[in-house]
């Protein structure tokens, strides 16, 4: 696994086992994933024609419970990544205590070049391919990048016609006349508020005098920006797939968010003046996003957007990780030893599955959560986490990345060791 994004997600892990006591056995078993799947979809294209995609289904460790994790649809989808975001839900599951392992699903599609027909077509042929290998209590599947509600209905559809039975618990961030959890749409955004909401003041920070720029405006950065726009913080640029607006004044989220809903893109904002009037804003590139002199940066798009080739060139004080992985290991230690504060994926987006896991709770007991509740809930989840993980970072004067493995560690090392290694052959 040399050079592969596993092999770099599994770095500050490394870090975190200097501070940590678990057991070699512990250690070893958490090398590889437990079992990874990879598929062949057939797919009957409109046009008549047949077409193939590959698709995967990785469990990384299931000692604290089914593994749990979302489905990706994008182009660059490869085995390699899929390992990398199941080791990632391993920690962030344990980060939070929820009682799942780490899992992970991908198809290397471009959707958007799929019609509906074609896409709901693909979405059950992964079912029908990986149906064996996933379940309620097994590994549970959730939205992630260009996968929606609508395509977890889909899926939670199939499962349930090729089990015979209605099994909601088979996926979350499903619709809600489906079983889904109210406020799972909004809760990466959400979970990622609160945390930032608890860590801003430990800088004496406020929202009025905090500028932030956002990297991705999907789910999780669209949501996020609108929260936080809304609260008062100054956001001063937002970024799609096809580049950004800035405004030193800050931009009006929710005209932008209307923009994109209607039209697909960013992107209109600034080519078309009919569709939307923000007078004072620039166009900026992805990569100028990313250096712009802020005070919170927001990567909430893709892994590997900060490497060792613009580490240097980060302007932002403090980086909150809303992407899984969207900074590389040397980059990591290059803004380390440049006093750039990183707040890491495995905490900071862990509002997501923390809902997920709500869901699951609700649709294994037949009764349903209020939104207050669901957020409630969530809130005193990230903050009791994040102060957790501040206090190791603080007690052991390591970085919340390395901290947050450290209490991950913590927790997953005792449960393996409760379960035994289960080396059936070994007799001595
Ligand atoms: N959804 C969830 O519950 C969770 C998501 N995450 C992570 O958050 C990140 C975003 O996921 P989510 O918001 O759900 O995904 P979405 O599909 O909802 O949104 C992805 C966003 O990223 C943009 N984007 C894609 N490629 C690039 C690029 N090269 N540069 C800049 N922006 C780009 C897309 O642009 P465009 O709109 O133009 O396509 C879109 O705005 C991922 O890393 C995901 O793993 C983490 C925890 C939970
Ligand atoms: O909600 C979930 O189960 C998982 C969400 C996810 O894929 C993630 O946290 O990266």
């Amino acid at each position: 696994m040399a050079d592969s994004l596993l092999s770099d997600a599994a770095q500050p892990l490394e870090r975190a086992l200097k501070h940590t006591s678990i057991s070699e056995d512990a250690i070893e078993s958490l090398k590889f994933p437990k079992a990874s799947l990879t598929v062949s979809i057939p797919v009957r294209m409109d046009n008549g024609s047949l077409k193939m995609f590959q698709g995967y289904r990785v469990r990384y460790d299931d000692t604290r419970g089914p593994g749990k994790g979302g489905v990706r649809y994008h182009p660059n989808v490869s085995l390699d990544e899929v390992q990398s975001l199941a080791f990632w839900m391993t920690f962030k599951c344990a980060a939070l205590s929820l009682p799942f392992g780490g899992a992970k699903g991908g198809i290397t599609v471009n959707p958007k070049a799929l019609s509906r027909l074609e896409l709901e077509r693909l979405s059950r042929g992964y079912i029908d391919a990986i149906a064996d290998f996933i379940g309620p209590d097994v590994d549970i599947l959730a939205p992630d990048v260009y996968t929606n509600s609508m395509i977890m209905g889909w899926m939670m559809d199939q499962y349930s016609i090729i089990k015979r039975q209605i099994s909601p618990g088979v996926v979350t961030g499903k619709p809600i006349t489906m079983g889904g959890s109210l406020g799972r749409d909004a809760a990466t955004a959400r979970g990622a508020f609160f945390a930032i909401e608890t860590i801003l003041p430990k800088f004496d920070r406020v929202p009025q005098s905090t500028t932030v720029a956002v990297q991705g405006f999907g789910n999780a950065g669209a949501t996020l920006a609108e929260l936080l726009h809304r609260s008062g913080y100054k956001v001063v640029a937002v970024s799609d797939s096809q580049g950004g607006i800035y405004s030193k004044n800050g931009l009006d989220i929710p005209s932008i968010r209307q923009v994109k809903d209607a039209t697909r893109g960013i992107k209109a904002v600034y080519c078309d003046s009919s569709v939307c009037s923000i007078a004072d804003h620039q166009v900026l590139t992805n990569a100028e996003l990313l250096t712009l002199d802020v005070d919170v940066l927001i990567p909430a798009a893709l892994e590997k957007q900060i490497t060792e080739a613009n580490a240097k060139d980060i302007n932002a004080k403090l980086i909150f990780e809303v992407a899984n992985g969207p900074i590389t290991s040397t980059a990591d230690l290059i803004l380390e030893q440049r006093g750039i504060y990183v707040f890491p994926d495995i905490l900071i987006n862990a509002g997501g599955v923390t809902v997920s896991y709500f869901e699951w709770v609700q649709n294994r007991n037949g009764m349903y959560w209020t939104l207050s509740e669901v957020n409630q809930s969530l809130q005193r989840k990230m903050i009791e986490e994040t102060e957790q993980v501040w206090a190791i970072a603080h007690n052991l004067s390591v970085s919340m990345r390395t901290a947050a493995y450290i209490h991950a560690l913590n927790r997953l090392g005792e449960a393996i060791d409760a379960k035994g290694t289960r080396a059936y052959y070994n007799t001595h």
